[in-house]
């Protein structure tokens, strides 16, 4: 095994990082000898995101290829995914859960990419019932025999045209937003991106995207100490501002909920051991009628924390308006489902 690559630490409030690390890298973190699907850096150790390929738009336009239909689309999402958790939560927030199917994949990615599991497998894992495929690579080969990017969760399906429609989280969920509004009148003007709000919606995405929902894949699959420390600095940077402005407002905008609240949440509910696994359980996915059956009662997922080594602070001991917000957000979940 490499050695740990925080063993060089150069700074002193890098250094402190250090009493919560583990010495060693983890195994499935990228290493410069890996290929394949799995590996993540470029050659300099930078983890570049690859945009998504897939970008049509279901809308209400007369003559639209893709339009909203009831049972018509089928969204695919690991329970492990950041990205493909928002489209989820969004659909559950938006009662579709009859309106769109679900596939979800197995938590465990191998050389193949995501595959599919029974739920006797894996509990939680929804097999392929739209096209029996074994793997999430099948569907992209099947919308685009020649495609050439990653395989990635979500993937929004529709059945009518045997395609992906768009495979890109923040895009499907705007849609899920809105564009059902017809066809589901129960949720009609429900909004987690109300147009007054737009401006500042967007530009707090744009800085908690590119430092923190990036940001921590940036360190996490960094290969080199050069490339870690560039990108774990305005991480911890991101979480002291957002910090500060949960310390004086409920929400990340407006003191509204809004999508910019979504869309942190499911990084930073990754992040957080102590988020007691009954408000995340019960709350933002039972209530839901979901189950998350990849945490366990006081382990809550660690990824970013642990594998990812995102610890100059701990959300817990560090950032108690985060984890309050965070504990708040899940109860919404409750309350709204
Ligand atoms: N831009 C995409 C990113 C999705 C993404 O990166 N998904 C990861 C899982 S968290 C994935 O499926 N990765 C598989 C791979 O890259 O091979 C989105 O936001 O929808």
């Amino acid at each position: 095994m490499p050695p740990y690559i925080l063993s060089r630490l150069p700074s002193t409030s890098l250094r402190t990082a250090t009493r919560f690390l583990s010495i060693h890298k983890p195994k499935h973190m990228a290493t410069s000898t890996q290929s394949g699907i799995l590996k993540w850096a470029s050659t300099d150790g930078e983890f570049r995101r690859h945009n998504s390929s897939f970008r049509s738009q279901i809308t209400t336009e007369p003559g639209a290829r893709f339009a909203p239909e009831i049972g018509r689309y089928h969204l695919y999402i690991s329970w492990a995914c950041p990205w493909a958790h928002r489209t989820v939560i969004v659909r559950a927030f938006k009662g579709l859960q009859d309106v769109i199917g679900l596939s979800v994949v197995d938590y465990l990615m191998l050389d193949k990419g995501w595959k599919f599991s029974t739920a006797d497998e894996t509990p939680g894992a929804i097999p392929d019932t739209v096209n029996n495929a074994q793997y999430i690579r099948e569907l992209y080969f099947k919308a685009d025999p020649e495609y050439s990017g990653r395989f990635t969760v979500p993937v929004l399906w529709d059945k009518k045209h045997s395609t992906i429609v768009n495979n890109e989280s923040s895009e499907i969920i705007r849609m899920f937003n809105t564009v059902f509004d017809d066809v589901v009148p129960q949720t009609r003007g429900l909004t987690y991106y109300p147009e007054h709000l737009r401006p500042e919606i967007d530009s707090i995405n744009e800085w908690i995207y590119d430092t923190v929902n990036n940001g921590v894949y940036k360190c996490g699959f960094a290969t080199t100490q050069a490339a870690y420390e560039k990108n774990v600095v305005p991480l911890f940077k991101s979480l002291d501002r957002l910090e500060e402005i949960l310390s004086k407002n409920e929400f990340l905008v407006a003191n509204t909920f809004t999508e910019a609240d979504i869309r942190l949440w499911t990084t930073i509910v990754r992040y957080v051991h102590t988020l007691h696994p009954s408000f995340a359980l019960k709350f933002a996915y039972g209530s839901l009628g979901l189950t998350c059956h990849y945490t366990v009662p006081n382990s809550f997922d660690p990824v970013y924390h642990g594998h990812f080594k995102c610890n100059v602070k701990s959300i817990e001991k560090d950032y108690p308006n985060i984890l309050r917000w965070a504990r708040q957000v899940s109860c919404k979940g409750g309350r709204w489902a």
